[in-house]
């Protein structure tokens, strides 16, 4: 008997310039994550904006990864002042990534959202963000180690507390993880439409998830992707974003 086809999921991408070319890319290890744990198609969606038809990339699409990337969401959108504190910018991303963000939850589509993506879903909905926020009074430090390889920058550093009776609890089955960290914004205020899912002992908001949601919807300030064949928590997100993927499609095709 034939296996039955992998879904599909939509990953926006980052613009970039690299010799002489602008490329519109993502990191390979979401990628890989996705195909190996979550046992799902990566599809990359280039970065035009509203030149790309969101709707038809949702129609051909069981779910949406959103990764995390060096840049920063454009402060304006969010009503704070551009300025050094708050770049690099990836206009061309924030404007795909968005309204693929509304779309997807609109549509009850499954997404995970990861770093900077955990930050576009709360812009996504009307949140803020805090810019360096290792210089704010009372918080750690939550960039990544100085350090030369990546397997140091996303070690796991520091742990974050699951919210009780969290969408995150009832994947994770825990009440504290230990947790990588490779950020300097955060979220500020957040979205009305978001709940908090894990805090950072500094109460930095680590994970949130969509209120009264049917599907999946779930962000992480951390990078699951990067541990997920070995760590567990790390491998029961994607697991668990995988079999929220596979629901969608049998629901669509049943
Ligand atoms: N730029 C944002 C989001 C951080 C993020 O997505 N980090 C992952 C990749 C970064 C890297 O490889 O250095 C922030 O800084 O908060």
């Amino acid at each position: 008997m034939s296996k039955a086809p992998r879904p599909l999921i939509a990953v926006p991408t980052d613009v970039k310039q690299f010799e002489n070319y602008t490329w519109h890319t993502a990191p390979g290890q979401y990628l890989t994550a996705a195909i190996d744990v979550a046992e799902v198609t990566p599809l990359l969606v280039p970065s035009f904006g509203d030149r790309i038809d969101i709707d038809a990339v949702l129609d051909g699409v069981d779910g949406v990864l959103i990764t995390g990337a060096k840049s920063n969401v454009h402060p304006a959108l969010y009503g704070a002042e551009p300025g050094p504190a708050y770049e690099p910018y990836d206009e061309a991303r924030d404007a795909t990534s968005l309204p693929l963000i509304r779309a997807a939850i609109a549509r009850g589509v499954p997404l995970l959202a990861i770093c900077r993506g955990i930050q576009e879903l709360n812009v996504a909905l009307g949140g803020t963000l805090a810019t360096e926020i290792q210089e704010l009074e009372g918080r750690m430090d939550h960039r990544a180690p100085d350090a030369p390889t990546p397997d140091e920058r996303f070690a796991i550093q520091h742990p974050v507390r699951i919210a009780p009776n969290s969408c995150l609890a009832g994947i994770l089955n825990d009440d504290s993880i230990r947790v990588n960290s490779v950020h300097r914004q955060a979220i500020d205020r957040l979205a009305p439409r978001l709940e908090v899912a894990a805090v950072a002992d500094d109460g930095t908001i680590e994970a949130v998830s969509l209120r009264d949601s049917k599907a999946f919807v779930v962000g992480v300030q951390w990078h699951p992707e990067y541990w997920a064949r070995s760590d567990a928590p790390s491998r029961r997100i994607f697991e668990a974003f995988g079999e929220a993927v596979r629901a969608h499609k049998a629901a669509r095709t049943a």
